[in-house]
């Protein structure tokens, strides 16, 4: 088999705070978000889908929220953890692609930054990843403002 797939869905609580971390990217925001980590839904969803195309568990296995090491970590290092491991398997990202579920903050204008910054955590092409938001309709926990979502999708091909 030449191609895997997997993927990866996260949710965070608001909470107090000034800004919201998605995508690698600090958006200034009246919320925080409730987390062990810097609490990116973005690369979270990111990690799982990465780490279920190798079958290896989820982010809390890598990333354990008991372990001190990742309290305020960079969501980053765990994308280019999932990344080494997809690497050294003899796999590389052929392309993935995320959406961010909220109401607010608005992340198209954001969504460009956040591709460079996977695309080079990734050490591939933006044009193999995607960003892209959608409100869920003010339904639900993420339209009554409450807490923000994300869901990714990633493609592993032979290296
Ligand atoms: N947090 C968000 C949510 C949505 N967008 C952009 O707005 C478009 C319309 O959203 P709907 O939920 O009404 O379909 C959506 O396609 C996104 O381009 C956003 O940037 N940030
Ligand atoms: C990322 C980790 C790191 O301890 O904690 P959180 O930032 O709370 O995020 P979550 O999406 O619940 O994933 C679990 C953990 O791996």
């Amino acid at each position: 088999m030449n191609i895997r797939i997997g993927q990866g869905f996260d949710v965070h609580a608001f909470g107090d705070g000034d800004h919201v971390m998605l995508g690698g990217v600090r958006i200034a925001h009246e919320r925080g978000v409730l987390a062990h980590s810097d609490g990116d839904v973005a690369l979270h969803a990111l990690c799982d889908a990465m780490l279920g195309a190798l079958a290896l568990g989820d982010i809390g296995v890598h990333f354990p929220p008991s372990d001190a090491r990742w309290k305020g970590a960079d969501s980053r290092a765990f994308v280019r953890h999932c990344n080494a491991l997809i690497l050294e398997r003899g796999w590389r990202v052929g392309n993935c692609d995320i959406t961010v579920i909220c109401e607010r903050p608005k992340v198209g204008p954001h969504a460009q930054a956040m591709r460079e910054l996977i695309a080079a955590d990734l050490g591939i092409d933006i044009d193999a990843v995607s960003v892209k938001a959608t409100t869920s309709e003010r339904l639900g926990f993420t339209g009554r403002g409450e807490g923000i979502a994300a869901q990714a999708a990633c493609l592993l091909v032979r290296a």
